[in-house]
């Protein structure tokens, strides 16, 4: 929804690639006769790592691609069989084995770290390790470097883009670090002089220093190698809780948490523990369990200043959670301040609950009832990916193909599948409410965990991501106020994206009844209409725009499902001489736009050849709304304002309005009141025609349906933008 599909722009581009992938597949099966001598190979990385550093620094466009997708190892190590490189076989997922591996080079870091390992036959391999924590959240070098022991579950042996053979690895739990105490270590790669075995107290000495340093992997490493030692109850406790901030660093809050104690902390608990207990569950969104650890710990410790702080964002994130009030001010200027925009509010679900849909699998659906503007939900994304748009400057963008679904996306998607799988792998807690999502016919595997590790399917992220994921701007306010300096109809697409898994359960309707805007991170849905209890929520995947059938569908595409709303059907039953007329009068208007001057537009040709494409519409606009009608209607009557002509600007909005699909009375000069009877679509530029009325209105002295024409450009305001405290401040008054 709203990202930058780019399947057509790069088809050639997917077409190369699946010729690779159809090229490689011949060979599946055989083993390589022409492996490069062990130095070759050495040298050949070594001098791509040098001359890559000075390429990306360069680049500001990479590419991805998806292979073909295939289950994560399920099977426990101790089940699996010990393999060599030798052994392997070209395209093949080596299933019910394992490679012990060594790094003999440094890593390189693309959009997959790359590394040369060799096995104790001392055959050396590329390993590809994908969906690992970016840079600034660990260093590549940290997760594997020269020395580092790592065992490859299941491995899959392929023919990488450059030609060179490689061993791909997408799923987190597929590759693990040896310990150095490990068994399974060749002689041969132990260290030659016999480290000594070091205490529970030093090891912990150690971690406290490295967490000094910033280095909270290494000391997670430290602390747990402590915890297998010998040592009291008392030292374990103050082991685990400093390894609880070591968690807390890294985002792994499940860890974090279990290692605090909670939920019983003991007769005794310690202010340490509690406080990080807290932080864990607040950052996992528990804010009430959050709020009664953080009272527990106001009770036993009432001089903690740091978690009265941490209370009152508690208490902040409880109250929007259950009454949907936010400050909306402060949340506008926190989107646009902060970098990536991630804002720290709570999600409010109001009036709404999931439901079985006839046809559409699972849809949101009203409890009571509701009207036009109210929220229905603020939801905080589970998941989201910041990409500067390129008129900020300094955009990083990824192309990301998936040659065997045959589409091709440009944004921040492959940032956002890592950041999902991160977020999985590290937080099973977290995870229900992503993998229950639509994800078509993808068969998950059922197993959670293996050797105490998380099971974090990267295509079947892919695969959910795919069909929920929505584009997102810095904030809709800032599309909305850039508006006029666009072409009117222009669709959005951005290429910072993310998931909300409340909304993704909405599903599609060009005639929608609701509207989603986003400040930030944040995601609002409002009604677009007055609905009554038990209605099916929708909104638009894609924004209708009356063109052909065959082309909004297409659009629908990449969903796998074909609409069949009111507008859709209308556009079947519509006869092809028809379309060809309206097509012809299209082109007539736009040469008549194209044809107008700075002194105006020729409004009776305007007038006439809406008139004509008015007529071939045949069931009334508010049941299926005349999209082709409303824009060039908005223009005549931002004319007509200007000339001052009232009782055709108020004409002009009415029938802009009707074009809508709304139904309307009083939109004209007579005394009667103006009023919304019922809406129709909700758009951006419903706001001007809404202010246009209240002009007209204010000019002919109706000084009571200026005041409602305003109301109803607040309402449309807060729709489309998400709250309405920067009306004033937008518009003026
Ligand atoms: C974001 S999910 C929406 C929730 C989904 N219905 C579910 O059961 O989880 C998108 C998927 O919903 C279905 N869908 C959405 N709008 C639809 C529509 N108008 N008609 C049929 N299916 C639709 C399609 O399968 C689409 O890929």
């Amino acid at each position: 929804m709203d990202v930058h599909n780019d399947t057509d722009r790069y088809f050639q581009t997917l077409q190369n690639q699946k010729e690779t992938l159809q090229k490689a597949k011949k060979r599946q099966g055989q083993r390589p006769r022409d492996w490069k001598p062990r130095e070759e190979m050495y040298l050949g990385f070594m001098m791509a790592l040098v001359a890559g550093e000075q390429r990306e620094r360069r680049d500001t466009m990479r590419s991805s691609f998806i292979p073909p997708a295939y289950l994560p190892c399920t099977t426990p190590l101790a089940e699996l069989r010990r393999v060599t490189i030798r052994d392997l076989q070209l395209e093949t997922h080596h299933r019910g084995t394992y490679l012990l591996l060594r790094a003999t080079t440094p890593p390189r870091r693309i959009t997959a770290i790359m590394v040369l390992v060799e096995d104790d036959c001392a055959d050396v391999v590329m390993l590809q390790l994908y969906q690992q924590e970016e840079e600034d959240t660990r260093e590549t070098a940290d997760i594997v470097n020269v020395g580092t022991i790592l065992l490859v579950k299941e491995p899959y042996f392929k023919v990488m883009a450059s030609g060179e053979y490689g061993l791909r690895v997408d799923h987190l739990s597929d590759v693990i670090n040896v310990d150095k105490d490990d068994p399974r270590i060749p002689g041969a790669w132990r260290p030659r002089a016999l480290e000594v075995e070091l205490s529970a107290e030093s090891l912990k000495i150690k971690g406290n220093s490295s967490m000094g340093k910033g280095k909270y992997w290494q000391a997670i490493t430290e602390y747990s190698e402590s915890l297998s030692q010998p040592a009291t109850v008392n030292e374990i406790e103050i082991i685990k809780r400093n390894r609880s901030l070591a968690f807390l660093k890294t985002k792994q809050f499940d860890a974090a948490l279990s290692d605090t104690g909670f939920p019983s902390f003991g007769s005794n608990p310690t202010e340490k523990a509690l406080f990080r207990a807290a932080e864990a569950l607040y950052f996992l969104r528990r804010f009430s369990e959050c709020y009664e650890v953080l009272e527990l710990l106001r009770t036993k410790f009432p001089n903690n200043k740091q978690a009265l702080v941490v209370l009152n964002r508690a208490r902040s994130r409880c109250s929007e959670q259950s009454t949907g009030d936010y400050n909306f001010k402060l949340l506008q200027a926190e989107a646009k301040k902060l970098r990536p925009p991630q804002l720290d509010h709570a999600t409010y679900i109001g009036p709404v609950e999931i439901r079985k849909t006839e046809k559409k699998g699972r849809g949101l659906f009203v409890t009571k009832a509701v009207k036009a503007g109210d929220l229905l939900l603020c939801e905080k994304a589970f998941g989201h990916a910041y990409v500067t748009e390129s008129d900020e400057g300094n955009s990083k963008v990824t192309l990301l193909i998936n040659p065997e679904k045959n589409r091709a996306f440009m944004g921040g998607q492959s940032d956002l599948i890592r950041i999902l799988v991160q977020k999985l792998y590290h937080n099973p807690s977290v995870a229900r409410a992503f993998t229950t999502l639509h994800h078509g016919t993808y068969e998950a595997v059922s197993t959670p965990a293996v050797d105490g590790k998380a099971i974090v399917d990267t295509f079947l992220v892919e695969q959910i991501m795919s069909f929920n994921v929505f584009g997102c701007p810095l904030s809709s306010l800032i599309i909305h106020k850039n508006l006029g300096a666009k072409k009117s109809k222009e669709p959005t697409a951005y290429h910072s994206c993310g998931i909300w898994t409340q909304a993704s359960y909405i599903n599609h309707s060009c005639t929608s009844n609701a509207c989603r805007a986003f400040i930030g991170d944040m995601m609002i849905v409002r009604a677009t209409q007055d609905l009554e209890p038990g209605t099916e929520i929708t909104f638009w995947y894609r924004i209708p725009d009356g063109t052909t059938l065959k082309d909004s569908q297409e659009a629908f595409k990449s969903w796998e499902f074909v609409c069949d709303c009111a507008i859709c059907q209308d556009a079947k039953e519509t006869k092809a001489a028809v379309i060809a007329e309206r097509q012809k009068l299209l082109e007539r208007m736009k040469r008549v736009r194209d044809s107008s001057t700075p002194n105006g537009i020729q409004t009776d040709k305007v007038e006439r050849l809406l008139k004509a494409l008015n007529n071939t519409y045949t069931r009334p606009a508010d049941e299926v709304p005349r999209l082709l009608l409303w824009d060039p209607q908005l223009l005549l009557a931002r004319v007509y304002i200007a000339q001052k002509n009232i009782t055709k600007s108020l004409e002009a909005v009415g029938k802009t309005l009707t074009a809508l699909g709304f139904i309307v009375v009083g939109a004209d000069s007579s005394s009667a009141g103006f009023r919304v009877v019922k809406w129709g679509l909700v758009m951006d530029h419903l706001v001007e025609v809404f202010l246009h009325a209240r002009s007209a209105f204010e000019a002919i002295g109706a000084w009571e349906n200026s005041m409602r024409a305003e109301k109803y450009a607040i309402v449309t305001y807060r729709i489309v933008i998400g709250e309405d405290t920067s009306f004033k401040s937008t518009y003026g008054r």
